[in-house]
């Protein structure tokens, strides 16, 4: 059965007077597979934070796998959440080989220095890689990589400790449009699977989004536009509203394109 891994109840995060995040209620079950869109500044990567107990909200109150931020020991929490974004991966070195900076992800640390590793977790690394179209790269070092592999080797990384929640932040950014649908792809079939975790992932665009993804939140200046299934939110209406300007969508067998009328 589903159990809840997110709940938010008005939730704000105020920084030097500014709202970035505006009285969120949000509500995320383990079987669910969220996609935040807003313009640039809407606080999707602030909810992102909070969902990865990685920032407090200024008020109201944040649950992650069921344990309510401010009363629970963060450093146990993260490594029940994998999370894939632009900033961590500036924390991978770049000569790292690419078997360690998955293996690495056990340890909670990047950087592989002298932990011992068990071979269940050097087989589970190898699992990972090749469920992320990695196999032959795991001697490969990371700043080789392009930028697509890379992608791909983030979310291994986040996904190897067997995540109850997966958070991704614009895992698609300034990929060409072959690295990006082989990612889609990828995403999409783990999605698929009823072994995998909560996701939410952070996008600025409706095409990056993986073919069975259930659910939809539009922010906008921190406040939450509509959240909900994937076909009531996502609506041209609901897009339109988000970005200020109207947008026509189409959906194509799960997948979606936007464009400004
Ligand atoms: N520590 C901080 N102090 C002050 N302002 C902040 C801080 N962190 C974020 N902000 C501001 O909060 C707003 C929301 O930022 P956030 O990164 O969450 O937005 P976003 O929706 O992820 O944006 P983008 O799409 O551009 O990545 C922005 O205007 C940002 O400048």
């Amino acid at each position: 059965m589903a159990s809840t891994v997110l709940q938010f109840h008005d939730v704000s995060v105020v920084r030097d007077g500014n709202t970035i995040l505006d009285s969120v209620d949000w509500s995320v079950a383990s079987d669910e597979r969220w996609v935040i869109l807003g313009p640039n500044g809407a606080g999707k990567t602030t909810l992102l934070q909070i969902a990865a107990a990685a920032m407090h909200p200024t008020s109201g109150t944040a649950d992650v796998l069921q344990e309510a931020l401010g009363k629970v020991d963060v450093f146990e929490l993260r490594p029940m959440i994998g999370f894939a974004s632009t900033a961590m991966a500036r924390k991978i070195p770049r000569n790292e080989t690419v078997l360690d900076v998955v293996l690495t992800a056990a340890y909670s640390v990047t950087g592989r220095w002298n932990e011992e590793y068990e071979s269940i977790d050097l087989r589970r690394a190898q699992r990972v890689l090749s469920e992320w179209g990695l196999e032959g790269f795991a001697d490969r070092r990371f700043g080789s990589l392009s930028d697509g592999e890379q992608k791909r080797v983030q979310i291994a990384r986040s996904v190897m400790t067997d995540p109850e929640l997966l958070l991704l932040d614009e895992p698609a950014a300034s990929l060409d449009l072959g690295a990006r649908e082989e990612l889609v792809g990828l995403l999409g079939g783990y999605a698929a699977s009823t072994a995998s975790p909560a996701i939410v992932m952070v996008t600025h665009h409706v095409e990056e989004i993986p073919v069975g993804f259930t659910h939809a939140m539009l922010l906008r200046k921190g406040a939450i536009v509509t959240a909900g299934p994937l076909a009531e939110a996502l609506t041209a209406e609901n897009l339109s509203e988000t970005f200020g300007m109207t947008i026509e969508l189409t959906e194509t067998d799960g997948r979606y394109a936007a464009r400004a009328v």
